[in-house]
């Protein structure tokens, strides 16, 4: 059962509802439980109906699923229909579900990365594009928000270039799409999240793992919390204000030298020299 939040009124989404994709799991499973925390009902999508059950039954009154592939259109049309037939409309869609796998760049395969292109861009795409045609788009009075997950930093991903890739055009979309939409009442954010503690992330290879918290400036790993926070206030009424935005939570992973002293700057003794100063000016 999805407890009280500890940091939002209980009614701060009432009467909203929201559909999270990739729900079952990790992120996705807390994001949901916020925002049920908050009032919404919440339809949680995925490949797997087994973890989908088993997180909807965890999380209790408001959850409910639907299986499906977010690549597919009419797998997304399912997913859509099912949410919609269930509460009768919809406000929020959160593009969660994506991935990708830890591979040097020239390593990546031409099949890698339509595979990682095909989940990131086409399913937030297509599970967009299924939510607006079915609820938002041309219709007085109606609109909502979509929070499309991405990846921060911005500024290189050494081993996972297709996801940079794949997420630069997602932010991207995200922006047109808020320009594009915004007569009908459609906002779209982005949401730009850096290292954390989960699951999923220990799927990669051990080293990196255990040095994840070290390469954030903030030297820790992001809290699953602190995530599902963050979609509950985009999904709050302030998310048409920051719509188009891309809002990073990153612990400064985007911060290029990162934790300081930066090692390749450091002397041996770890410190990084300072600048001598320029002479005095000419009185
Ligand atoms: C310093 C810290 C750095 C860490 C920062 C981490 C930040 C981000 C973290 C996260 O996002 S954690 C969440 C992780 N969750 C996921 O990634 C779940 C979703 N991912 C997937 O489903 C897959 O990774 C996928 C490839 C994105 C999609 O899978 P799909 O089923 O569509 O493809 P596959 O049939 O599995 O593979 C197709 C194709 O792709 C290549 N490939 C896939 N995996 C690998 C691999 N491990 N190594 C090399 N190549 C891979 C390969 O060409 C595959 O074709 P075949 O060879 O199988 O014919
Ligand atoms: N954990 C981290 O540190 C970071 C995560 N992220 C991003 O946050 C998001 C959530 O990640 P996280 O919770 O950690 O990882 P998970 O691997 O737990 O989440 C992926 C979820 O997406 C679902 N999914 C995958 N492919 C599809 C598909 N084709 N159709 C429908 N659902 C699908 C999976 O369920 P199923 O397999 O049943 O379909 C799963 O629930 C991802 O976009 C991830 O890349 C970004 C930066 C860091």
């Amino acid at each position: 059962m999805a407890g009280p939040s500890e940091i939002f009124r209980p009614d701060l989404l009432a009467g909203r509802v929201a559909i999270v994709t990739g729900g079952g799991t990790n992120l996705g499973r807390q994001a949901t439980a916020e925002l049920l925390a908050c009032g919404a009902q919440v339809v949680i999508a995925g490949r797997r109906e087994e973890v989908l059950a088993a997180t909807a039954d965890e999380l209790g009154e408001g959850c409910s699923y639907v299986s499906g592939d977010v690549r597919e259109r009419a797998d997304a049309d399912r997913i859509v229909g099912g949410a919609l037939d269930r509460h009768g409309r919809l406000d929020v869609l959160v593009n969660n579900a994506g991935g990708q796998y830890f591979v040097p760049a020239e390593a990546i395969a031409a099949k890698g990365w339509r595979a990682v292109m095909r989940l990131n861009v086409e399913g937030t795409m297509t599970m967009t594009h299924a939510v607006a045609e079915a609820a938002w788009l041309g219709r007085p009075g109606a609109g909502g928000t979509v929070i499309n997950v991405t990846v921060s930093p911005h500024h290189g991903m050494p081993a996972m270039a297709h996801t940079g890739a794949a997420r630069a055009a997602v932010e991207a979309l995200t922006a047109e799409l808020a320009e594009r939409w915004r007569e009908d009442g459609v906002a779209l954010v982005a949401a730009a999240i850096g290292r954390f503690d989960t699951e999923s992330l220990r799927k990669y290879p051990e080293i990196v793992v255990r040095q994840a918290a070290r390469s954030v400036p903030l030297q820790r790993l992001g809290r699953m919390q602190e995530f599902a926070w963050l979609v509950a206030f985009l999904a709050s009424p302030v998310g048409h204000g920051l719509s188009g935005t891309t809002v990073t939570l990153d612990g400064a992973a985007d911060n290029w030298w990162g934790a300081w002293p930066p090692e390749l700057i450091a002397d041996d003794e770890g410190t990084v020299p300072t600048e001598a100063r320029r002479a005095e000016p000419p009185a």
